[in-house]
C-alpha cells in the first residue's frame, strides 16, 4: 500500500523504509528549535540534571522573538538567559530581534523538504509549505530531543484538502484556510496531517504557502503538508541552499481518513470572529463593525506580499482618524526589503507605524495589545478570548487586504473595493 507524504517523511525519520499512520516510532529530529518563551530559561535545570550534552549542536536552532524588544523586567531576564545559554552551548544558530521564530527559520535555510522539524511552539507547523514535517512539541519532551536527538510519535492520519480553481480578485490564502478551519472545526484535525493540494495551492507564491500550513494547527493538525515542486526548489537556492532537495509527493493509493473538495473561484474574503477560529463568515456577513486597532504582522500573514497588498491598497491614502494600525514585517529582512521598496514609506504616510518584527501582540507580548472593550482586525492566526491582550476585548481575524481595507474605513470592509482589477 502507498504511503503519504507525512508517512514516508517519519520512516525516513525513524531510519524505517515504510511506517502506517496508528504506528508508534522512535524518530531522529533534522532540527531542534526553541524559542526565548518556552525554551532554554524553562529546561535549562531538568537538561543539566540529564547530563547537559547537546546531541548536535549544528541541528539546535534557537531563536528569541516573543520577549523582543522586552517590555517588562521579566522579559529582558528571560532574553538574558536565553541568550546567555546560547553562547555558553556556543550554538551556531542563535538568533535574536530577528522575527517569529518561524519565519526565521525559513529564511536561514533550516527548513528543507523532507527534514523532521521539532520546535517548542504551536506554529512550528508552518515549515509544512516547504515539505518538511514539522511539529509544535513540549518544553519537556523538548529536553529528551536535545539530549539525544530522538523521540517517539505516533505516525499521524492525513486529511487531504483539495483547492482547484482560480482565486478571485482580493482573495488570498488566509481566505482558503479560514473557510478550511471553518469546515473542519478548530479541533476536527487533531493529531492529524492536513496535506493541502490542487491547482490553486500550486498557484500560491512560497510566501502564501507558509499561510495554509501555519494556520494547520488551529484545527488541530500535527502539521500541514504541502508538496515541494520547483518554487520551493528555486526559493531555497535564493536562500543559499545548494545540497539535493528530497523529492516527495504521497502515492497514489495512499490512505487518507478524508478528502475535501474546494473550488477556489467560488471563495470570498472571508473572517475569523471572536472567539473562536471556527467562527467564520464571509467578510460581507461583519461588514461595517467599528474597530479601535488593526495588525498587520505576525509569522502569519507579515511576509513581503502580504505588506506589498496593503501599501496598494493604503497607497495615498489615510487610515481612519479613530484608530491605530500596527504594521510589524515578519522579520527583519522582510522589514529590509519592504524599505527598499518604498512599502514602508506608503504605509507610515498613510498613518500606520511600523513596529520592529517580533511576535509582539499578536499573542499578547509586547507592543501593542488591547484593552477591554477593544477591537481588533487583525492579520494574525488566534482570536481567542485575551489572545491580544484584556479578555475583554475583540478579535477579528482575516487576510493582510481585509486588514488595509478596515485601517481605511475603521469599520471591517471589504478589500475588493479597494483592488484594481490585475491585482490580486
Ligand atoms: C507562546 C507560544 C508557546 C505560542 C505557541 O506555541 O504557539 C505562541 O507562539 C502563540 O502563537 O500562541
Ligand atoms: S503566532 Fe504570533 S506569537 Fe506565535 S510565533 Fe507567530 S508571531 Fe509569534
Amino acid at each position: 500500500m502507498g504511503m503519504t507524504m507525512s508517512e514516508k517523511i517519519l520512516a525516513k525519520a525513524a531510519r524505517q523504509s515504510e511506517v502506517k499512520a496508528g504506528e508508534i516510532v522512535w524518530v531522529k529530529a533534522d532540527i531542534a528549535m526553541m524559542h526565548d518563551l518556552l525554551g532554554p530559561w524553562l529546561i535549562d535545570g531538568g537538561f543539566r540534571r540529564l547530563g547537559g550534552r547537546l546531541f548536535d549542536k549544528e541541528k539546535v536552532v534557537v531563536v528569541s522573538d516573543h520577549c523582543t524588544p522586552p517590555a517588562t523586567v521579566q522579559q529582558a531576564d528571560i532574553l538574558k538567559f536565553t541568550r546567555d545559554w546560547a553562547r555558553n552551548q556556543d550554538l551556531p544558530y542563535y538568533y535574536e530581534f530577528e522575527g517569529p521564530c518561524h519565519q526565521v527559520i525559513v529564511e536561514h535555510g533550516h527548513v528543507r523538504p523532507g527534514r523532521l522539524i521539532l520546535g517548542t511552539d504551536s506554529h512550528t507547523c508552518m515549515a509544512g509549505g516547504l515539505g518538511a514535517f514539522a511539529t509544535g512539541i513540549g518544553s519537556t519532551e523538548m529536553i529528551g530531543v536535545l539530549l539525544t536527538g530522538e523521540t517517539w510519535m505516533k505516525v499521524p492520519e492525513t486529511i487531504k484538502v483539495v483547492w482547484d480553481g482560480e482565486l478571485p480578485h482580493g482573495v488570498y490564502a488566509k481566505d482558503i484556510v479560514l473557510k478550511t478551519i471553518k469546515d473542519i472545526g478548530h479541533a476536527g484535525a487533531t493529531y492529524q496531517t492536513l496535506e493541502f493540494s490542487g491547482s490553486a495551492i500550486r498557484g500560491l507564491s512560497m510566501d502564501e504557502r507558509l499561510v495554509l500550513s501555519n494556520m494547520a494547527v488551529e484545527a488541530g493538525a500535527k502539521t500541514g503538508l504541502i508538496e515541494p515542486d520547483e518554487k520551493v526548489i528555486k526559493f531555497l537556492r535564493s536562500k543559499g541552499v545548494t545540497d539535493e532537495i528530497d523529492d516527495l509527493f504521497s502515492d497514489k493509493d495512499a490512505v487518507y481518513t478524508r478528502t475535501l473538495h474546494y473550488n477556489a473561484s467560488d471563495l470570498e474574503p472571508q473572517v475569523a470572529c471572536p472567539h473562536e477560529i471556527d467562527n467564520v463568515h464571509p467578510v460581507n456577513a461583519v461588514e461595517g463593525k467599528t474597530v479601535d486597532q488593526v495588525y498587520l504582522g505576525s509569522c502569519t500573514n507579515g511576509r513581503l506580499s502580504d505588506l506589498r497588498i496593503a501599501a496598494d491598497i493604503l497607497k495615498g491614502k489615510k487610515i481612519a482618524n479613530h484608530i491605530r494600525c500596527l504594521v510589524v514585517p515578519a522579520s527583519q529582512h522582510i522589514w529590509m526589503e519592504a524599505n527598499k521598496e518604498g512599502i514602508l514609506d506608503i504605509l507610515t504616510e498613510a498613518g500606520c507605524i511600523v513596529n520592529m518584527p517580533s511576535c509582539g501582540a499578536c499573542g499578547g507580548f509586547t507592543s501593542g495589545v488591547i484593552g477591554a472593550g477593544e477591537v481588533v482586525m487583525s492579520s494574525s492566526n488566534r482570536n481567542f478570548r485575551g489572545r491580544m491582550g484584556s479578555p475583554d476585548g475583540e478579535v477579528y481575524l482575516g487576510s493582510p487586504a481585509t486588514v488595509a481595507a478596515t485601517a481605511i474605513e475603521g469599520k471591517i470592509a471589504d478589500p475588493r473595493k479597494y483592488l484594481l482589477q490585475g491585482v490580486r
